[in-house]
C-alpha cells in the first residue's frame, strides 16, 4: 500500500542532499573537534560552514552566539531556566509571560518554574489561536524577566505577532524569546528585523537529522548554562559536538531557506487544495484564517468524530495524520489548542492535522481528497454523538 506522510510538524524526512553531506562525518572523519590531532582539527572547517549557514539562514550577526545542542526542547529549558537562575534567583524579577499554546517545552518548564515561586502569565488566545501584542504589554510589569511566544504554532500553524511582540520587549526592557521551531523553512526568520534576544530551532523539522538543534542568543543576551562540563561552544553547552549532526543542520537550513519561495508557493497551493476539499465536507471546520497560517499546516475539526479514531483509520488507509487532540477519549485531556480556542467539548476531542512539506506531490493530495471524506462518513456512520447538521464546530469559519 502507498504510505502518505502528512505529518511533517512532528518531524521530516532528512533531505538526501542533506545525508550525503553528513555520510563522510560518520565513517571517514570521525574525530573529536577538541582533539588536537589530524582527526579533530580536520572536521573543523566544515563545522565553520554549516556554523555560517546558520548564521545566513536566520541573519543573525557575527556578533551574535549560536549555541548548538540536541533539540528545541533543549534549547527552550535553556532559555528558560538560565534567565530564573540569571535574572529571577540571582537578580530582582520574578515573573515570565508565555501563552497557553506553546509547545510543553516551554509551558512544562513555565511549570516547573512555578513550583519554585515564580510567577508565569499564560495569555489566553482568541478563537483564531493567537494574542496580540497589547496583550503582552498588559501583561508586563517591573518584575518580568522574560517573555516567551513562539513564532508559529505546531497544530494551527497559527502565526503570532513576534515583530510587534519584539519591539515591545524591548520598549519595556524585557528579555524576548521566541519557540521558531514551526516557522524555520516554512517563513522568513531574520532576527535583525525581529530583534528578539533568543530563538530556538531544531533541525529535523526543515529536513534535517533528529537531535540537533540550535539557540541564538542575541550579543548582550545573558545566558547561563543548562549543561556544564567540557569546554564545548565556549562553555555555553558542555558536551561532545555532534558534528554529522550540526553539518546535516547547516546544510538543512541552507536549503530551507533556498526553498522558501517553493514553500511559499507550491507548497501553499497543494495545502490550499487539500483544505478546499476538508472545509467542503458538512460539520468541519479549519481553525485559523490562512493568512495568518503556515504555508503547510491544516488543523480541522470534524464534529462527532474522535481525532485518534481519525488518525487511526486514516492510518489504516495508508495516510500518516496527527491528531490535533492530545487524546481523544472524553475521560482524557482535550486538545490545550482547541480548548483555548473555544473549541465546545465535544470538539475539543476531534482535531485532525495534516501538514505538508516539499516532498509532499500534487498525487498524494489528490489521494487524501479522495479517502478523507470516506473515513469521515464511515466513523460518523458509526458515532454516537453525530446527527448531521450538528452546527458550526466553533466559532472560526474558513477563510482563503
Ligand atoms: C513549536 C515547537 N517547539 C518545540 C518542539 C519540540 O521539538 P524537539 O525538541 O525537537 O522535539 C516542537 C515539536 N513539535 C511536535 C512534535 O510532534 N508533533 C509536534 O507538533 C514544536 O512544534
Amino acid at each position: 500500500m502507498q504510505r502518505i506522510y502528512m505529518d511533517n510538524n512532528a518531524t521530516t524526512i532528512v533531505d538526501p542532499e542533506v545525508f550525503l553531506a553528513m555520510e563522510p562525518f560518520f565513517v571517514r572523519m570521525y574525530g573529536n573537534p577538541n582533539s588536537l590531532h589530524s582527526f579533530g582539527s580536520e572536521v573543523k572547517p566544515s563545522m565553520a560552514m554549516a556554523m555560517e549557514q546558520l548564521y545566513q539562514g536566520i541573519n543573525a550577526s557575527d556578533d551574535d552566539d549560536i549555541v548548538v545542542n540536541s533539540c528545541a526542547t533543549e534549547g527552550n529549558n535553556t532559555v528558560i531556566m538560565g534567565i530564573y537562575f540569571h535574572s529571577i534567583l540571582g537578580g530582582d524579577k520574578n515573573h515570565i509571560i508565555t501563552t497557553q499554546v506553546e509547545h510543553p517545552a516551554v509551558t512544562e518548564t513555565c511549570r516547573f518554574l512555578e513550583k519554585l515561586g515564580v510567577e508565569v502569565t499564560y495569555l489566553p488566545v482568541n478563537e483564531e489561536g493567537v494574542i496580540h501584542s497589547d496583550d503582552v504589554k498588559n501583561a508586563i510589569t517591573d518584575r518580568t524577566a522574560l517573555v516567551s511566544v513562539m513564532w508559529a504554532n505546531n497544530e494551527t500553524g497559527m502565526i503570532f505577532p513576534v515583530k510587534q511582540i519584539a519591539y515591545a520587549c524591548k520598549n519595556r526592557g524585557v528579555l524576548f524569546h521566541t519557540d521558531a521551531v514551526q516557522a524555520i523553512g516554512k517563513l522568513p526568520v531574520n532576527v535583525q528585523e525581529v530583534p528578539v534576544d533568543y530563538l530556538t530551532f531544531s533541525a529535523h523539522k526543515f529536513h534535517g537529522p533528529k537531535g540537533v538543534g540550535g539557540l541564538f542568543i542575541r550579543e548582550g543576551a545573558p545566558m547561563v548554562p543548562l549543561l556544564h562540563g567540557g569546554e564545548h561552544m565556549g562553555g555555553l553547552r558542555s558536551g561532545t559536538i555532534n558534528v554529522a549532526g550540526l553539518v546535516g543542520m547547516g546544510k538543512a537550513m541552507e536549503l530551507a531557506v533556498g526553498n522558501l519561495d517553493y514553500e511559499l508557493s507550491e507548497v501553499l497551493r497543494l495545502r490550499n487544495k487539500l483544505e478546499d476539499a476538508i472545509a467542503a465536507i458538512p460539520d468541519v471546520l479549519v481553525v485559523g484564517k490562512r493568512i495568518h497560517r503556515t504555508p503547510n499546516t491544516t488543523l480541522a475539526s470534524v464534529r462527532g468524530v474522535e481525532g485518534e479514531a481519525l488518525i487511526w483509520d486514516l492510518n489504516r488507509q495508508g495516510i500518516a495524520a496527527s491528531t490535533g487532540s492530545a487524546c481523544a477519549s472524553e475521560s482524557l485531556e482535550a486538545n490545550p489548542v482547541m480548548a483555548a480556542i473555544g473549541a465546545d467539548k465535544d470538539l475539543a476531542h476531534t482535531g485532525v492535522r495534516f501538514s505538508l512539506s516539499r516532498f509532499t506531490t500534487e498525487e498524494e493530495i489528490d489521494h487524501v481528497i479522495e479517502i478523507f471524506p470516506r473515513v469521515v462518513e464511515r466513523l460518523r456512520d458509526i458515532s454516537s454523538t453525530y446527527a448531521a447538521g450538528g452546527g458550526p464546530a466553533c466559532s472560526v469559519s474558513p477563510e482563503q
